[in-house]
């Protein structure tokens, strides 16, 4: 089922989410619910205090064109064990700050550890747009916006626009 993604400013986004206790039932649908969410807005992660879920579980598909299989993943506790002395400037967008972009420094690399949906626990260095999208998504379960990696002006503007979509959004729906 695909849920409303929160736009922000929304005080949910700014939570710090709570662990996943165990991998039971709810977090599976939570899951598929979350992958069905990223597929249709498109995506390539979702955390999922963006579904105004406050727990600790993000999903990815970075693979790029349509031609390669996709490739759904689903961390559960995510932690990042390493990052890389080298970092990349990507120009980063966020579905809970819909047609904003803005150049974003990050670690290159990064290895993180999670659990997964057969309850095992994994292991796994990201490199290039799946190494920016895990730490994207890892940001949102600290309450962190890649707008906060910007100045405050740019912010605020970014902020300011996206005040003005809700009030529009909140007179047409
Ligand atoms: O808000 C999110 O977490 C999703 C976000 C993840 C992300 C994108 C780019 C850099 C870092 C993290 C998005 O998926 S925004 C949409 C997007 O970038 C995209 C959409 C379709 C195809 C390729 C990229
Ligand atoms: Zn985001």
């Amino acid at each position: 089922t695909i849920r409303p993604i929160l736009i922000h400013p929304d005080p949910r986004l700014k939570k710090l989410c709570d662990p996943v206790a165990q991998v039971d039932d709810e977090i599976r649908k939570l899951a598929d619910d979350m992958l069905a969410t990223m597929y249709d807005a498109p995506g390539v992660g979702l955390a999922a205090p963006q579904v105004g879920v406050l727990k600790r579980v993000f999903v990815m598909d970075c693979v790029k064109d349509k031609t390669t299989a996709p490739e759904p993943m689903v961390l559960i506790n995510p932690e990042v064990t390493w990052t890389s002395e080298e970092s990349n400037v990507y120009e980063e967008g966020c579905l809970s700050i819909p047609d904003q972009y803005a150049e974003v420094t990050r670690p290159k690399e990064v290895r993180m550890r999670w659990l997964g949906l057969d309850g095992q626990l994994h292991e796994e260095q990201f490199d290039g747009l799946w190494a920016t999208c895990a730490q994207h998504e890892n940001d949102h379960l600290n309450g962190k916006l890649f707008i906060d990696y910007l100045g405050p002006l740019k912010r605020q503007m970014i902020t300011r626009k996206m005040e003005k979509l809700k009030r529009e959004r909140a007179r047409v729906t």
